[in-house]
């Protein structure tokens, strides 16, 4: 039987998630503040303590992604198992002694929190900048509430403000070419094979694939968009989330938080 109290953590991507770990070494400790002005990683964590704070509760599932962000959340998540010495079944993992699930145990889950690496207006996401936007549109489409958590870098508009990688785009790798060649003709601009950067060849994601990054031209109808380049053949996923975000919480250079919902039609 469950212990009463009870919280477990479905992590999207075990791998992604041990490699953002050691990124708190990217931490400023020494100096939160240059010239008063919050500095990117403090600002990462207040975003992240207040969306664990505001939507975590007792008793849920919970599915976090990857990246720098995502880590403030877990350390948040696992002060809050120890404060409240909430109950954990189940392997402990990483440093923090998290439980890990999946989604063969918990395909629903009730909140999924992750980061982002561009919020636009309409809480239109980029993802993918890390390369697991596919587990981690999974992970999201599979959540009650999708929580985003970002600095202020990457508040924007309209997408490609901030973000001027592109758009990242998951291909079987034998498509790459004419994928690519596809999104150009059909949408504008370049979409390059994603090379990596402390090996020889392309990055190969999670799932065996290849990324492409899109640099658009302009603004589009992103929902067309993503719908229209997941109708290309070879193509996995994009890492365009459109009306998927329910809140970004975003940490501000003064030290505040800000909070966005999706607009109202
Ligand atoms: O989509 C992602 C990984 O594929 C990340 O959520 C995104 O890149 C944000 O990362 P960070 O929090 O390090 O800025």
């Amino acid at each position: 039987m469950r212990p009463q109290r009870w919280v477990e953590f479905a992590v999207i991507s075990s791998r992604s998630l041990l490699l953002s770990l050691p990124g708190k070494k990217h931490v400023c400790s020494s100096s939160k503040r240059h010239h008063g002005t919050l500095m990117a990683e403090e600002a990462k964590k207040l975003a992240a303590y207040a969306a664990v704070d505001n939507h975590i509760q007792n008793n849920q599932v919970v599915g976090v992604g990857s990246g720098s962000t995502i880590v403030y959340a877990v350390d948040r998540l696992a002060e809050r198992v120890r404060q409240e010495k909430l109950n954990i079944a189940r392997q402990l993992i990483l440093q923090h002694g998290l439980p890990l699930s999946d989604l063969d145990r918990h395909p629903e889950l009730d909140v999924a929190i992750d980061g982002a690496d561009e919020v636009d207006a309409a809480l239109t996401l980029i993802k993918g900048g890390g390369g697991c936007l596919t587990q981690e549109k999974i992970v999201a489409g599979c959540a009650k509430h999708f929580i985003v958590i970002a600095d202020y870098r990457k508040d924007s508009k309209a997408l490609g403000q901030q973000w001027k990688k592109g758009v990242p785009v998951e291909v079987i790798p034998m498509a790459y070419v004419p994928v690519s060649r596809a999104i150009a003709r059909r949408f504008g601009g370049e979409a390059v094979l994603r090379m990596a950067v402390s090996k020889a060849g392309p990055v190969v994601t999670d799932n065996n694939n290849f990324i492409l990054d899109w640099k658009f031209e302009h603004a589009q109808n992103w929902k067309e968009v993503n719908t229209a380049i997941k109708m290309i053949p070879g193509v996995v996923e994009t890492g365009l989330f459109v009306g998927m975000a329910e809140r970004v919480y975003f940490g501000m250079e003064d030290g505040s938080v800000k909070t966005r919902d999706p607009p109202v039609n």
